[in-house]
């Protein structure tokens, strides 16, 4: 090359003069310093932990499409609520997994004030810990058809399964459940719900609900752990969010709230952190993220074939979730990461 098309050497003179002496990079030159400027904090207080309930005792049953996690029995359900307080962990959330000769046109059991959700609820309150319970109000896990609300024909009805849902909330209520968490998407619900509560004097009971929760791939593995992949029946676009919509977000959110919503929540959560920060700067409402199976399945993926280092991307994908203003995730990881959290510090 002939020296004159050589530009001139880059000295670190000349870098200052450039720069003015503004480097990025001083302030992330040690471990000290990083955390010093951090911003953004994740904390045990951040995590909503689900877990699976299963018929039995003593049972503890690996789901193969979610790595760690398992259905327990009541009694294990139990062990790990206790677990939950230990870590610092604020909230436990309640799935079940129905037996199948439960399962329904009308999802009758959701109804049963001994169903697995409300002895789950009743066990662990007896312990009197320093967590609370949320549980799902919704179908899915006891209709035959799979589906979140009542079935005529193709359609799922709105206003019929709203009634339902009321009840359903009230016997959670009384089985123990301190949090309430429509994940339906049914039209009026949290009116509805709230309405219902307040007439039987339970005005403590909070609501989470699932505002922008969408149509979404991402749900594969919870199908599985509660047993509905292989009954569901088409899928559940009619009532759950299109991917592509943003502004609808908005719009149930306006709705929620004004229907007595204490708290919002987006789902799923890091393919929708834009509708997280949406909301979080529209409403100031305490808003959480549903971290849902699929994506903790996608990253456990990764991490057993040595592709990503797992308990990186864990911590990394929950930071992503505050920095994008969520309250609080729920997420399958919540025990690890207390777990990383507590010995931390
Ligand atoms: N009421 C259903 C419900 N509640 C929570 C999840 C998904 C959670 C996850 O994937 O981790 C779903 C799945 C669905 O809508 O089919
Ligand atoms: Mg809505």
């Amino acid at each position: 090359m002939p020296s004159s098309s050589r530009p001139p050497a880059i000295t670190s003179e000349s870098m200052d003069e450039i720069l003015g002496g503004r480097r990025m990079r001083r302030n992330r030159g040690s471990d000290w310093s990083r955390r010093l400027v951090r911003e953004t904090v994740l904390t045990v207080h951040d995590l909503i932990w689900p877990i699976f309930v299963v018929e039995g005792t003593g049972i503890r049953q690996a789901v193969a499409s979610m790595p760690g996690v398992e259905r327990l029995s009541v009694d294990e359900a139990v062990k790990d609520a206790v677990k939950a307080e230990s870590l610092g962990i604020p909230v436990l959330a309640l799935f079940p997994y129905t037996d199948d000769a439960l399962r329904d046109a009308s999802g009758s059991e959701a109804l049963n004030p001994q169903n697995l959700v409300c002895r789950a609820c009743r066990e662990i309150k007896k312990l009197g810990l320093n967590i609370g319970l949320m549980t799902d109000v919704a179908l899915d896990p006891y209709t035959s058809h799979g589906h979140d609300g009542l079935l005529d024909g193709e359609t799922i009805l709105n206003d019929e399964t709203v009634d339902q849902l009321c009840r359903q909330a009230l016997t959670q209520v009384e089985a123990g459940s301190d949090i309430i968490g429509p994940s339906d998407m049914m039209d009026g619900r949290v009116a509805a719900i709230r309405g219902s509560l307040d007439n039987a004097g339970l005005r403590h009971t909070q609501i989470m609900a699932y505002t922008a929760k969408y149509a979404s791939a991402f749900y594969g593995p919870f199908r599985d752990a509660i047993g509905t992949n292989a009954t569901l029946i088409g899928d559940k676009r009619t009532y759950q969010m299109d991917c592509g919509n943003t502004d609808e977000a908005i719009r149930e959110a306006e709705l929620d709230i004004s229907e007595g919503a204490d708290m919002i929540m987006v789902k799923p959560g890091l393919p929708y952190l834009d509708i997280v920060w949406r909301l979080k700067e529209s409403f100031r409402m305490p808003t959480y993220a549903y971290q849902v199976s699929g994506e903790f399945a996608m990253i456990e993926a990764a991490n057993a074939n040595g592709w990503i280092d797992g308990e990186r991307a864990m911590l990394e994908s929950l930071m992503a979730f505050k920095r994008a203003g969520a309250d609080g995730i729920l997420t399958y990881f919540a025990p690890r990461v207390a777990k990383l959290l507590t010995e931390r510090t």
